[in-house]
């Protein structure tokens, strides 16, 4: 389990985590999700201990991260890819981590093979691809067989099948009984892979919520199709309708459902030619969520 508690990092003025409460439980895949600058990396940074906070806490299985005599048997994780010594082997790279661990070598042999690395672990690390560091980082966060794991982007580079490989580990590693958190900034994956989302805006907490009540907060809009956009469109507004007209001319709706809409229609005579309730996607539900507090606006605002 990882627990945050009224955690609040300030660098000068900025205040990257302000009073962040939140619990990563075990058995789950937990995403952490917020826009650029939020605090996910400083906040992960400050469970690993490599932050002093200036108020709360951040602990891992009950205990500060900085005072676990093995940390990577309790909790492994990676948080930036490319922060490796290039000139060592993957192996070799393992190899060191293992024995400061006290960790038997078998288990390098091991990890190599279930990040997929087996057949490049002779090699220089300094010649991997991004996707290949982020797959070493994963390996060196099981190395340790740890209950609690903390991943800070490990989307970042990988290829399809990479994140196809990543998604079924996360899941399976979560079935086991373990804590995983993951921040990803892909929306589509982590909705096919995370179960509990917490989001984050300008430190603070947003969202703390199952994945599938996530999308479910927000109503989707109806798509209507029709003759005669003109007058329909009016017709919704007047009932108060918020109305979008598309780029091929069917019409967003909000605040008006499928049967309201038809019922209004049929009154006025509009032939209807679709007529389709949409879900809100997990994209549209973060960026309704995080809209008043996302820091780097496109538009240089
Ligand atoms: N070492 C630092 N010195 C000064 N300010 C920092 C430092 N590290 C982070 N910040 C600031 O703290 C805030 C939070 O940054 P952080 O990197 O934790 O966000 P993030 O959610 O991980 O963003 P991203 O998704 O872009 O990686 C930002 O305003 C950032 O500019």
């Amino acid at each position: 389990m990882i627990e945050v508690r009224g955690l609040t990092i300030r660098y000068g003025r900025t205040r990257a985590v302000d009073d962040l409460t939140f619990t990563v439980r075990p058995g789950l895949v937990t995403g952490f999700l917020g826009p650029n600058g939020a605090g996910k990396s400083t906040t992960m940074r400050a469970v690993l201990g490599l932050e002093s906070p200036d108020a709360g806490e951040a602990l891992v299985d009950g205990r500060a991260y900085v005072s676990l005599r093995r940390p990577l048997r309790t909790m492994g994780a990676l948080l930036d890819a490319g922060a490796v010594h290039g000139g060592r082997t993957a192996r070799a790279h393992l190899g060191c981590l293992a024995r400061s661990n006290g960790i038997g070598a078998g288990r390098v042999t091991g990890v190599l093979e279930q990040a997929g690395l087996a057949g490049v672990a002779d090699r220089r690390i300094s010649g991997f691809s991004l996707g290949m560091k982020q797959r070493l980082g994963i390996a060196a966060a099981l190395l340790g067989d740890p209950p609690v794991l903390m991943f800070d982007e490990p989307l970042n580079g990988l290829d399809p099948e990479g994140i196809r490989w990543l998604r079924d580990l996360l899941r399976s590693l979560a079935g086991e009984g373990r804590t995983v958190l993951l921040s990803s900034h892909l929306m589509n994956e982590m909705a096919l892979t995370a179960d509990h989302v917490v989001v984050i805006g300008r430190g603070r907490l947003i969202a703390d919520t199952a994945m599938n009540t996530l999308a479910g907060l927000f109503r989707g809009d109806v798509l209507v199709r029709t003759s005669d956009p003109e007058r329909l469109t009016a017709v919704m507004r007047a009932r108060g309708a918020e109305v979008v007209t598309e780029d091929d001319g069917a019409l967003s709706v909000h605040d008006l459902d499928a049967a309201e809409i038809g019922v209004l229609a049929l009154a006025e005579g509009i032939p209807l030619a679709e007529l389709s309730p949409r879900g809100a996607s997990l994209e549209e539900a973060f960026m309704r969520l995080t809209e008043d507090s996302t820091e780097y606006h496109s538009g240089g605002r």
